[in-house]
């Protein structure tokens, strides 16, 4: 598990390593330095490079000083810009160290400023870090506008200026970095879009906070890497597929098998042990047909595209041996979905996965799941979401943490709010962020494979927070290979299923 945070929580961790922890800010600062100095000497040319740095009057700025003085230290040519004069302690000081070695600092001057940005191979950008606020303004503005025009290489310090630490706005303009290295932990900003995008390549550097500088507080985000992979369900020797679950899938109206197919098949290729699936009558054959390892149950709707109820009989059976039930996937939305969806509410003892039709039918009637007794997950696209909560789609995306975390605590359940950077929250305001997945994926039925995923994880044992962050991460790395094997303007959903082995495979 990877840490992630905000700026005020990186501050917090600061302040505690120095003041209570009693290592001095300038050590902090230094190692800071040179974990950037580190980065601009392994380019190749770099003895024939000339560095431009510019500097706020923040500790970032403070970082950017420090690297001035080592990279001068190392005969590498250097100029280096402070656009403002309030400076802090930290910054002050190291201000007189340059002083005191006679390093030449300019103040911002506009013309001098484009000058050094044309004559320069590689820019630092010490202007903002974590402590940014505000809207960038004024001659700032210019500054980043400038550097933005130049197509020359611009490594951030900690965060690209002008990207708020916490939401990964852009406030007013931003520095588009070609690297960005930061100190620690993760910085939210440098992950979410759209400041992913300005930040590029994020590289981590351990400047020396004391691991209990972390664990003495309350980080809630985090995203994972392939160490995740060891959080796959461990597959017994002695086995049956009883042993790895059952997953009920309740998907599919008429014409609509396909969903139903991706849902069970990604189940099956997670690893699940047993895949039932409810589906409507008229589907029976090509699903049978195309996934022969299912079993298949059906149900039936009348004129009035309600539920012919005498599938309830054969439904309950299905319901009480399921470890896991997901419902919606390419229901359609009519009065079925809701009598189905109502039922399984009311009668399942296991976790319900409500996903596509099923969140349709959801958002006319969300007390539909106020009073459920077993653990929910949704899984809405930004769409269901706006619909799920009455609001438009832009404040949904603009907002992902903050709306998922919403309905999460609402309604006590886990919701996964599927985007290019999709969030996983539960009621006790843990946030994971995915960072695995590419634009291939944005593809009919990518949905219904990720549905499978999570249902099959849970079957195998996995505690429902825990499969839907990891099923979402595993699900974005099978697009990743499926990238890498059919290139993202072929990729189909089934190319995500297929290259799930390749993902799972690991020992
Ligand atoms: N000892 C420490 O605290 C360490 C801090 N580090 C660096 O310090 C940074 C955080 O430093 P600070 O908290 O001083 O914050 P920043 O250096 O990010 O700058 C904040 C300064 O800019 C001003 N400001 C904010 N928004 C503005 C805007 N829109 N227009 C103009 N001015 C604006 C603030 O008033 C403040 O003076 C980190 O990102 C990291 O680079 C590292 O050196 C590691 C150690
Ligand atoms: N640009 C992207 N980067 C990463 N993942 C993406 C991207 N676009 C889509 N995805 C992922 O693909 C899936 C699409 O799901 P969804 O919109 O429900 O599709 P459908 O309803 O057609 O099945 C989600 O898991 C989403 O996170
Ligand atoms: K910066």
């Amino acid at each position: 598990m990877i840490k992630l945070v905000t700026g005020e929580e990186m501050q917090l961790i600061d302040s505690y390593t120095i003041k209570e922890i009693g290592i001095p800010s300038m050590v902090l600062m230094e190692r800071a330095a040179l974990g950037i100095v580190d980065h601009i000497l392994k380019r190749k040319h770099i003895e024939n490079e000339k560095v431009f740095i510019l500097c706020g009057s923040g500790n970032n700025g403070g970082d950017g000083l420090a690297i001035g003085r080592l990279l001068g230290n190392k005969g590498i040519r250097t100029n280096i810009m402070l656009l403002s004069e309030n400076y802090t302690q930290e910054t002050s000081m190291q201000l007189k160290i340059l002083q005191n070695l006679n390093i030449k600092v300019d103040k911002y001057d506009a013309d001098q400023l484009k000058k050094y940005i044309s004559e320069s191979d590689l820019i630092i950008d010490a202007i903002f870090g974590t402590g940014l606020t505000r809207e960038v303004i004024g001659h700032y503005k210019d500054t980043i506008q400038c550097v933005n025009n130049e197509d020359k290489f611009v490594i951030s310090v900690d965060i690209p200026s002008g990207i708020c630490s916490k939401s990964g706005k852009v406030l007013g303009v931003a520095i588009k970095a070609n690297l960005t290295v930061t100190f620690g932990l993760n910085k939210l900003g440098n992950v979410l879009y759209p400041g992913t995008l300005y930040a590029s390549k994020t590289n981590i550097v351990d400047i020396g906070f004391p691991k209990r500088a972390y664990d003495s507080r309350m980080l809630k985000h985090f995203t994972f890497d392939e160490n995740a992979l060891q959080k796959l369900p461990k597959r017994e020797a002695r086995s049956n597929k009883g042993t790895f679950g059952k997953v009920l899938v309740i998907a599919g109206a008429i014409n609509m098998s396909g969903a139903a197919f991706l849902s069970a098949m990604a189940a099956y290729k997670i690893g699940g042990g047993l895949v039932n699936i409810m589906t409507h009558e008229e589907n029976r054959v090509i699903i049978q047909t195309s996934i022969p390892e299912a079993i298949v149950t059906t149900f039936n709707t009348l004129d009035n595209k309600e539920l012919d109820k005498t599938c309830f009989i054969e439904f309950k059976s299905s319901i009480k041996d399921a470890n896991v039930i997901v419902i919606g996937p390419g229901l359609s939305q009519c009065k079925a979905t809701k009598e189905l969806l109502e039922y399984v509410i009311r009668h399942s003892k296991v976790p319900i996965i409500i996903d596509a039709d099923g969140l349709n039918v959801l958002s006319n009637e969300l007390s539909l799941i106020k009073e459920h007794q077993v653990e929910i997950i949704i899984t809405p696209h930004p769409g269901e979401m706006s619909r799920l909560l009455g609001v438009s789609i832009k404040e949904v995306t603009e907002n992902l943490i903050e709306n998922a975390n919403f309905i999460s605590k609402k309604y006590n359940i886990i919701c996964a709010l599927k985007d290019a950077r999709t969030i996983v929250t539960n009621p006790f305001d843990d946030v994971y962020i995915n960072t695995s997945g590419n634009n291939g994926m944005a593809t009919a039925g990518a949905g219904d494979v990720l549905t499978g995923i999570i249902s099959g994880l849970i079957a195998q044992g996995l505690r429902p927070y825990e499969a839907t962050c990891l099923g979402v991460y595993l699900h974005g790395l099978s697009g990743d290979k499926a990238k890498e094997r059919v290139g993202v303007y072929s990729m189909m959903a089934r190319d995500i299923i297929e290259e799930i082995s390749k993902v799972t495979n690991i020992n």
